[in-house]
């Protein structure tokens, strides 16, 4: 536990970051031009001494890369005691459901490791056909959205509904439903992707000498794979993106599962995709709303984090193994978040079903 505040994550400016947040307009087209102003651009200590060339910090971010790689069986005690702080979905379902009684819930999904199991290649990271009918059905009852670290048009073809909103690039490219993947609603980050696509190609020349190394070009932000790298080698590989990085003041470092993760210094992350999102769709601040986030990463935690500081939605997190969270409940792996979105379509079928009997009987 200890190593996995280890992380590579400055602190939130929230005023700056509200400054960004449009209108409530529904379907506005907002691509913030301005969005790499200084008063949206973020940066951290641990930032500075990575590109300041500090002794101790590749061995930091190499630190980083072991923490993302948790052990694989928690004590069964540890387990149990770490549930009883963040307790199953499943278990806690009826809570669940009393929370969301009288109220519009609104299901924000993270893709990889929720959705779809963690697999050694990024591009085969399929969702299975029964996740997608779960998914759809979640659609179908509730205004829903992925949100995720891969690019919007990656993450469309994977999951295959038109039917749902989309942030790709961990929040900076977001879409709304329907065929048109061109209808943008939100990209606060526009101006970076010349730099993206150019640090791209140097991060690909760069690690080619380091096997099993795998650079992902996410749009908006690219990932480093190390999930294929020997033990051995993490540390130069480390070196290797701190070379590249050295050139661009304006992009920063995360970690995720086996992965390092490139983006703009933008205050932009998934927790406000995830207020962008509510307040397009004419949520923001209501009482009556209930927005869920189910997320496995690092980088679902500003959406959990967002949702505690709001005091009102749920955060739900995908893990096997105890982790510091602002999550409230817990899911073990993408199996359990399928049953869960099942059992959420179900109760809603019997909330509806329940009131249309009644209003029948009310005519009678
Ligand atoms: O926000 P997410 O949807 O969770 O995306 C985060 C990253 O997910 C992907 O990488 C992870 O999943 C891969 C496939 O299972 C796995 O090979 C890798 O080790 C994981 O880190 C995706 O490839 C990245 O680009 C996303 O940033």
């Amino acid at each position: 536990m200890a190593n996995q505040d280890v992380v590579l994550r400055p602190d939130m400016d929230g005023i700056a970051a509200a400054a960004a947040m449009p209108g409530s307009s529904n379907r506005a087209i907002f691509a913030c031009r301005g969005a790499a102003s200084t008063s949206l651009r973020r940066r951290s200590a641990v930032d500075d001494e990575f590109r300041a060339g500090s002794p101790c910090a590749t061995s930091w971010v190499f630190q980083a890369m072991r923490a993302s790689s948790p052990p694989r069986s928690p004590a069964v005690d540890e387990y149990a005691a770490w549930t009883r702080k963040h307790p199953s979905a499943l278990a806690s379902f009826e809570q669940i459901a009393a929370a969301a009684k009288g109220k519009q819930v609104v299901v924000f999904l993270d893709y990889d490791g929720t959705l779809s199991p963690i697999v050694a290649d990024p591009d085969t990271a399929f969702i299975s056909g029964e996740m997608r009918e779960a998914v759809r059905g979640v659609a179908q009852h509730f205004p829903a959205a992925i949100v995720t670290g891969r690019c919007v048009e990656k993450v469309c073809n994977f999951v295959g509904l038109s039917e749902l909103y989309y942030a790709g690039s961990h929040g900076m490219d977001i879409k709304g439903p329907g065929s048109n993947a061109e209808e943008v609603l939100l990209q606060p980050a526009r101006e970076f992707l010349p730099v993206i696509a150019e640090v791209y190609e140097a991060l690909v020349e760069k690690t080619k000498t380091t096997p099993g190394a795998r650079v992902e070009n996410n749009k908006f932000c690219l990932s480093v794979h190390f999930r294929c790298v020997d033990e051995k080698r993490w540390s130069p590989l480390a070196e290797q993106v701190k070379e590249v990085l050295r050139d661009y003041p304006d992009l920063r470092l995360n970690e995720g599962r086996k992965v390092l993760e490139i983006r703009p210094s933008i205050m932009w992350d998934k927790g406000k995709a995830v207020e962008f999102l509510l307040q397009s769709l004419g949520f923001d601040g209501r009482s009556d709303v209930l927005p869920l986030y189910l997320g496995d990463d690092r980088t679902d935690e500003d959406a959990f984090k967002m949702l505690r500081k709001r005091g009102h939605g749920l955060g739900i997190l995908v893990s096997k193994c105890p982790r510091e969270t602002d999550a409230s409940y817990s899911l073990q792996d993408p199996t359990e978040v399928m049953e869960f979105l099942h059992r959420l379509v179900q109760w809603k079928r019997r909330r509806s079903s329940s009131s249309s009997s009644s209003a029948m009987r009310a005519r009678v």
